[in-house]
């Protein structure tokens, strides 16, 4: 809903055409009839089109051009949502109701204009209107960006199968039922199968279905799909408990091949290499790794992949819920997983979708609503931090500030062996927005550092044996204003470090950011907003570091070390602070038990001195006010998204640490 309160948003056209041979429509009609015309037309169509064709095809080009125009793709808009229909003089209008309606209206479309033409065996349609920018695109409107308040959309969560089950669980209690929470789900991944495929007609599609209910799910979209003109069989390895889904596919005689009767998989085999796409429904949150290669399953796995690596035009593969093979919370992934092409996953992300390396195995992720209550949503803990989230929470920048306005650092530390790490920091929080930094080094280092950042002023540093104490460090930063950051990899000081308080506005003092990689005992002072451990450097995961080779750790999984909920609670809780534990998908946690999940794993940010720079940065947006918990989700996204923006250009390797403190203020644009 937009805001009259609000400044304008930025206007763009929105452009949506497709072209779809007019034979293909008849032919569904032939074999399918009223149950394809009264899945896809309103009854106003119909009774508009009484049979033509050319008219009908042309409707279906039409539907889907509005879709691309709503940016949409078929995913949450429904065919019957979209209405084409003449006025009085015979030009054709576009009516929007229900998701489309809603999608229009999130996007602010305005003045949709369709334009419909069709030629011997084709027809073709165009749209095109105008809407709203996704985000302010130019320096004035981020100016006058709105602040973030409460009802902005929320943030994107992301759960554990545990989580997943009671959702469902809430979902049944406001009224839905199992077997329409599988109707939901079946529904969107035949509308994404048939998105993928880009037509149906004449299409093979294998359907592997498991004994539970994401193989149900995979009966469903196997339903749709034939009733949309696809030619669908589906291969259950290891039977189906609900014998009515399978029913209803005999009553269309859609094969159904069992496991049981396919000793040597040659019928698989063969209908596999015939596949233009295959659904994987085998697992979803119900699986218990690993595998076992010589199960039914498993055989069929293998043989999916056999077919997927030896053929010249390999089937695509569509994941339903899950990757059969992907451990849904710590991201652990078996060794006969197939990496499909697309996972269609319900009402929320799974955890281990984001998580190394699972993250590499899920390819396109399409998350579908399927009716999970708003409330219950917000019980689930973990979210992921995403670009609209950090447009959305990025601090202020007025027309009017002065440097003032934008806070001050102090980045303390320097020895001769980590020279660079406070240069880091200092020239982060620059780049994040800072108005001031201001290092504190011992003095036979503070000489060096002046010409390499010519900006940050300087302040001495007693040597490290006299370093001082906390409460004196306090004097000295009220004193002479800025806050101080010891980045992570310089030990200047034997002493512990403690937050030190704005002494008030207009200059906020964002408070230190010890980092665990010194070994410095946080507990015996009070504690920092935040610290930057890495796995393996805090006292509370006892699990090994996190593999960051992207490999698939062979029978690793269900307590693999990168598991945000088996990580999260010891540090953030013990330390009593924000917590950012470093790596692949890095995960902030704060102690009231919230948690967030970085996006990127980029082996281009495994460099040194990168820990440093992220220091500085979440030390930058807390000296412009963010609070820790915020600071900390900035910097952490934005830190990565400069090695995710910069891969095109250095690939995997060679990006420095002062060149993601340069790029920053790029990736904070987008
Ligand atoms: N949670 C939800 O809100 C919804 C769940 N739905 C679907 O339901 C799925 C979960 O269904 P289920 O709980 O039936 O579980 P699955 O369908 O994932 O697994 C089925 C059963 O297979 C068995 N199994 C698991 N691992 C095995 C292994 N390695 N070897 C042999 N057998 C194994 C288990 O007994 C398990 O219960 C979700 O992934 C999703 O696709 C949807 O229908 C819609 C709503
Ligand atoms: N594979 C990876 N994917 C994403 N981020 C990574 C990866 N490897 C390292 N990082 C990030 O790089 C930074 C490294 O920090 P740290 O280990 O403290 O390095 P240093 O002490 O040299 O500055 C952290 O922010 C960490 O999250
Ligand atoms: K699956
Ligand atoms: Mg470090």
């Amino acid at each position: 809903m937009s805001d009259d309160t609000a400044p304008p948003r930025p206007r763009k056209f929105a452009h949506g055409i497709d072209v779809i041979e007019t034979h293909r429509i008849a032919d569904v009609i032939r074999r399918h009839g009223d149950r394809f015309l009264n899945r896809v037309y309103t009854p106003d169509e119909i009774a508009h089109c009484r049979g033509r064709i050319p008219e009908l095809a042309v409707r279906f080009a039409a539907k889907e051009a509005v879709m691309k125009a709503l940016g949409t793709g078929i995913r949450g808009v429904g065919w019957k949502d979209i209405e084409i229909l003449p006025n009085r003089r015979g030009k054709p209008l576009v009516f929007l109701y229900g998701r489309g309606a809603k999608r229009a209206e999130e996007i602010e479309l305005r003045g949709l204009e369709i334009s419909m033409t069709h030629l011997a065996d084709l027809a073709m349609a165009s749209v095109v209107g105008e809407r709203a920018s996704p985000r302010p695109k130019t320096p004035a409107a981020r100016r006058q960006r709105p602040p973030p308040h409460p009802g902005e959309r929320p943030p994107m969560k992301l759960v554990t199968a545990a989580e997943m089950r009671q959702l469902e669980a809430a979902a049944i209690a406001a009224g839905s039922s199992e077997a329409q929470l599988m109707e939901e789900a079946g529904l969107a991944v035949a509308q994404e199968s048939w998105m993928l495929l880009g037509t149906l007609e004449g299409r093979r599609i294998l359907v592997l279905a498991g004994p539970g209910n994401n193989g149900g799910d995979g009966l469903v979209a196997a339903r749709h799909l034939y009733d949309w003109g696809a030619e669908v069989a589906v291969y259950l390895p290891a039977g189906h408990r609900d014998e009515s889904r399978c029913d209803e596919l005999r009553a269309r005689e859609v094969p159904l091949l069992m496991g049981e009767d396919d000793p040597d998989g040659a019928q698989l085999r063969a209908r596999l290499e015939a596949a233009d796409l295959v659904i994987d429904a085998l697992f979803g949150i119900g699986q218990r790794l690993p595998l076992d290669p010589a199960s039914p399953v498993g055989r069929a796995l293998a043989a999916l992949s056999a077919v997927r690596a030896g053929s010249y035009q390999p089937p695509k593969v569509v994941a339903v819920d899950l990757p059969t093979g992907l451990d849904s919370d710590s991201g652990a992934v078996d060794p006969l997983l197939v990496v499909p092409d697309m996972t269609v996953t319900f009402g929320l992300p799974k955890v281990g979708m984001y998580q190394a390396p699972g993250s590499d195995a899920v390819g396109r992720v399409q998350v579908i609503d399927i009716g999970i209550p708003k409330e219950a949503l917000n019980a689930v803990a973990l979210e992921l931090i995403t670009s609209r989230w950090v447009r959305q929470h990025l601090p202020a920048r007025p027309a009017d500030a002065n440097k003032g306005t934008f806070g001050r650092v102090l980045v303390v530390g320097g020895s001769s062996r980590y020279r660079g790490a406070v240069l880091l920091a200092a020239r982060g929080a620059y780049r994040a927005g800072a108005g001031l930094v201001t290092i504190a080094a011992a003095e036979d280092l503070a000489a060096g550092l002046a010409p390499a950042l010519p900006e940050a002023t300087g302040c001495r540093c007693p040597p490290p044996r006299e370093a001082p104490s906390p409460p004196r460090l306090r004097r000295r930063s009220a004193r002479s204003g800025p806050p101080p950051v010891r980045p992570s990899s310089a030990p200047a000081s034997p002493s512990p470090m403690t937050p030190a308080r704005s002494p008030g506005p207009p200059s906020p003092i964002p408070p230190i950011a010890p980092a665990a990689s010194s070994s410095t005992p946080m507990r015996s002072t009070p504690s920092p907003p935040w610290t930057t451990p890495r796995p393996g450097s805090t006292r509370g995961p006892s699990s090994p570091p996190p593999r960051r080779d992207g490999a698939a750790p062979p029978h690793h999984h269900p307590r693999s070390p990168a598991r945000p909920s088996r990580r999260r609670p010891h540090g953030r809780r013990a330390l009593g602070c924000v917590v950012v534990l470093k790596g692949a998908h890095t995960v902030v946690a704060e102690p009231g038990g919230a948690a967030a999940l970085c996006p990127f794993a980029n082996p281009l940010l495994a460099t040194a001195g990168s820990g440093d720079v992220l220091a500085g940065i979440i030390a930058g947006y807390l000296a412009q006010g963010a609070d820790p918990f915020t600071a900390a989700r900035l910097g952490v996204y934005l830190h990565a998204a400069v090695a995710e923006a910069a891969e095109p250009e250095f690939g995997r390797a060679g990006l420095l640490a002062g060149d993601i403190a340069d790029r920053l203020p790029v990736s904070s644009g987008t």
